[in-house]
């Protein structure tokens, strides 16, 4: 049985659907702009190897992989060791085949992980699709162990998180995604509320996430100096009225520069700001009818 999504006249599966959305969060995060050190319209930000056209090629290629985690939520139907290790296995798919799209570069390891977990919880119970809600569900899939996962340690997250104490992508999912859930999403909507604009609301959901995230991607390139300055910085450029101020977008830029001069690159925030617009999109276009074929 394929639980379908009624548009209007049209009739869409909802792992397409879900991938459809996974792929916009990504697409739409990685055109945002100006993202201090991140791959953007402008440029490449920190990076030497990644640039919009392969974050675009990145985020098509996963599309396959969404629906199938989708699809195996809905074919399994409950939060139990077997989804999870389908979600693991369809994901470490994913991630070779990104990795054959960008040549070697790692574009989205941790969108998969995110996106992943959160397109299989919304496909497992598509009437109850509040994010904390599809968070928590998220949340006890990651909490299960998946036997088939690489015990190498040696992942640049692993080595940060054992070398400065703090939680990395793993842990982030395991508590349900607090940076999106009490950080970014609620900062989404007093953004738009104040009419800051779409694109200001997502810069200042972004800085949200980055006040407060141990992202492991930069600590691994610049340490605690540089976790620090993003976390203070984006803090600075809230606390002067946001990305729509005058005063915040002066801050924003000096948070860039010095971001650039450390290489320090938040795309562990970057991941969870796609998560934010997936979950945003999930509780603002629930579809107008959900039927069962
Ligand atoms: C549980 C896993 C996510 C693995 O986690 P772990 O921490 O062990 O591994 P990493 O390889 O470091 O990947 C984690 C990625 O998650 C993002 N991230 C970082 N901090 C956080 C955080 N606090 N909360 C949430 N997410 C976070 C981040 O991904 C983004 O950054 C990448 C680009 O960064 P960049 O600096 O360019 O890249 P590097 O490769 O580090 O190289 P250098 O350029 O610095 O030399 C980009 O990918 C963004 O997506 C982290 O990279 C999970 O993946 C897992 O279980 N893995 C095992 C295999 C598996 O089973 N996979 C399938 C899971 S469905
Ligand atoms: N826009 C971006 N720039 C660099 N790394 C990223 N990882 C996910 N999105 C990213």
């Amino acid at each position: 049985m394929t639980t379908q999504v009624v548009f209007g006249d049209a009739q869409l599966s909802l792992g397409d659907w879900l991938a459809d959305l996974a792929v916009d969060a990504l697409i739409d995060e990685a055109d945002l702009s100006p993202k201090p050190g991140l791959v953007d319209r402008r440029g490449s930000g920190a990076h030497t190897d990644l640039h919009l056209g392969l974050m675009h090629a990145s985020a098509l290629a996963l599309w396959p992989s969404f629906k199938a985690m989708a699809e195996a939520a809905q074919q399994r139907g409950a939060i139990d060791l077997a989804l999870r290790e389908d979600v693991g296995r369809i994901g470490r798919e994913g991630e070779v085949e990104m990795l054959r799209v960008t040549g070697g570069v790692n574009t989205h390891r941790g969108a998969i992980w995110a996106l992943g977990l959160l397109s299989a919880a919304a496909a497992l119970e598509p009437r109850e699709l509040a994010p904390e809600q599809v968070a928590l569900r998220a949340a006890r899939l990651a909490l299960l162990n998946d036997r088939a996962v690489p015990v190498t340690g040696d992942s640049h997250g692993a080595q940060v998180c054992r070398l400065y104490g703090v939680h990395g992508a793993r842990e982030e999912a395991q508590l349900g995604f607090p940076a999106v859930i009490q950080q970014a999403l609620p900062q989404l909507a007093r953004s738009r509320a104040a009419g800051a604009g779409e694109q200001n609301a997502r810069l200042d959901a972004l800085l949200a996430i980055m006040t407060q995230l141990a992202d492991t991607c930069v600590l691994y390139r610049a340490g605690m100096a540089g976790l620090t300055r993003m976390q203070s910085g984006a803090r600075a450029v809230l606390a002067a009225g946001g990305c729509a101020s005058l005063d915040g977008r002066r801050l924003l830029r000096d948070l860039e520069r010095d971001m650039l001069h450390l290489r320090a690159s938040p795309g562990g925030a970057a991941d969870l700001l796609a998560a934010t617009l997936f979950l945003d999109r999930l509780q603002h276009g629930l579809p107008a009818q959900l039927g069962s074929l």
